[in-house]
């Protein structure tokens, strides 16, 4: 490792675990997590690398493990810190991916990423780093925790493109107990910027996007081989059928690309977007304008919600987001049936089922429950 830096981000304890305790950090072969290694070694912990597989199948290489694993394993030999590695990709398949084909088996858009943090990293990769002598467990993720009397809080990151709090809302707090987020306080650029004068290896590797199990390939030939399709038609606002799908499950509300029919608008190509699905018919309802009203909501229900606070009173303004890195928006809640009902100050494009709605009050993140229903439709 390079000489030690005197940047306050590398030498101010950010966290709240008492010095020379042994944080065991989730490695995943990328730059955030590399640099919170990096940190909590600086800062005077015993730290060690855990790098988990969760996924086998790769028979095509799409899969970037084994490079991943190469990866954590080149920093760690540069922070000079163990390296353990465990296989949940059982537990991935029984506990994230089943659920993901049931939902969109059900026409559902689910999100794995939620999924895979409350059934996986903050469960058994959580215990296991706990069973192998950690005192804490420590990820890269874009989030921060305040200590309050009543259990850990879970904060947004410093940098508000990065926030993961989104993925993080389905987490209890006991979940979060023992948890630390070293580059929550930090913006990317700043990470990169360690990881550069560190000499990490990882310090040019590319951010990860999309779902980690489909990686590079395309979505749907990927959930093609899990689910059979189930055409039906196109049906276009006026009731026309103007093609042919090859199953509900591909489309997503506010979906403009891939829908496969061409046309024009006031005399202009125009493409058309997903504004519903008739399970019923099994028909794709589209339209060609972006802000159709079966796309326009001002309220949605959400199933069971996952409070990491407390519920704050009725009629309280609050934000929410309903997707990852959407600016926050205004709103108000009413608890109904152990979900949520949300009314937003302004109506909100696209409100997807199987998404999750994610509460905050300013800078803390309340929970978050997936979205069962939108609606009632913007007046
Ligand atoms: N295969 C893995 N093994 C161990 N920990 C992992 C693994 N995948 C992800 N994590 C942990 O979860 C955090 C968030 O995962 P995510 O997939 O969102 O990665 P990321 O934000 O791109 O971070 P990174 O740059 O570290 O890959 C990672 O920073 C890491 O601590």
């Amino acid at each position: 490792m390079r000489a030690a830096m005197s940047t306050p981000q590398a030498s101010a304890r950010t966290t709240h675990a008492p010095p020379g305790a042994h944080v065991i950090v989730g490695l995943s072969g990328g730059v955030d997590s590399a640099v919170s290694a990096y940190l909590l070694k600086e800062q005077g912990y015993r730290v060690s690398g855990l790098f988990m597989v969760n996924w086998t199948e790769d028979e095509e290489g799409y899969c970037t493990a084994a490079q991943d694993f190469q990866d954590a394993r080149a920093v760690c030999e540069e922070l000079d810190i163990p390296l353990h590695r465990v296989d949940f990709s059982r537990e991935y398949r029984e506990r994230v991916f089943a659920q993901f084909l049931a939902d969109y088996a059900a026409g559902k858009t689910p999100n794995p990423d939620v999924l895979c943090n409350r059934e996986v990293k903050f469960a058994p990769f959580r215990e296991h780093a706990l069973r192998l002598g950690a005192d804490y467990i420590a990820t890269g993720h874009y989030a921060r925790i305040a200590h309050a009397a009543e259990g850990p809080q879970l904060l947004r990151a410093a940098d508000d493109n990065k926030d993961q709090t989104y993925f993080l809302a389905a987490v209890t707090r006991a979940q979060l107990e023992r948890v630390l987020f070293p580059v929550g306080d930090l913006a990317k650029p700043q990470v990169r910027e360690l990881a550069t004068r560190a000499g990490l290896p990882v310090h040019r590797k590319k951010d990860s996007t999309g779902i980690c199990f489909i990686g590079e390939r395309e979505f749907r030939e990927f959930l093609s081989r899990y689910l059979k399709p189930d055409p039906g038609p196109i049906v276009d606002d006026a009731g026309r059928e103007i093609g042919r799908h090859q199953g509900l499950m591909y489309y997503t509300l506010g979906q403009r690309r891939g829908i496969g029919v061409g046309g024009t608008r006031h005399g202009r190509d125009a493409p058309w977007y997903v504004v519903g699905k008739d399970a019923a018919r099994r028909a794709l309802l589209v339209s060609q304008d972006p802000a159709h009203p079966r796309l326009m909501s001002a309220a949605l229900r959400t199933g069971p919600f996952n409070w990491l606070a407390e519920p704050p009173p009725a009629g309280t303004p609050l934000q929410a987001r309903i997707r990852h890195r959407q600016a926050l928006q205004d709103c108000r809640i009413e608890l109904e049936d152990g979900g949520l009902r949300v009314r937003f100050a302004q109506p909100q494009r696209a409100v997807v089922p199987g998404q999750f709605c994610v509460l905050y009050d300013g800078p803390r993140c309340l929970g978050g429950g997936e979205i069962a229903q939108a609606g009632p439709a913007a007046s």
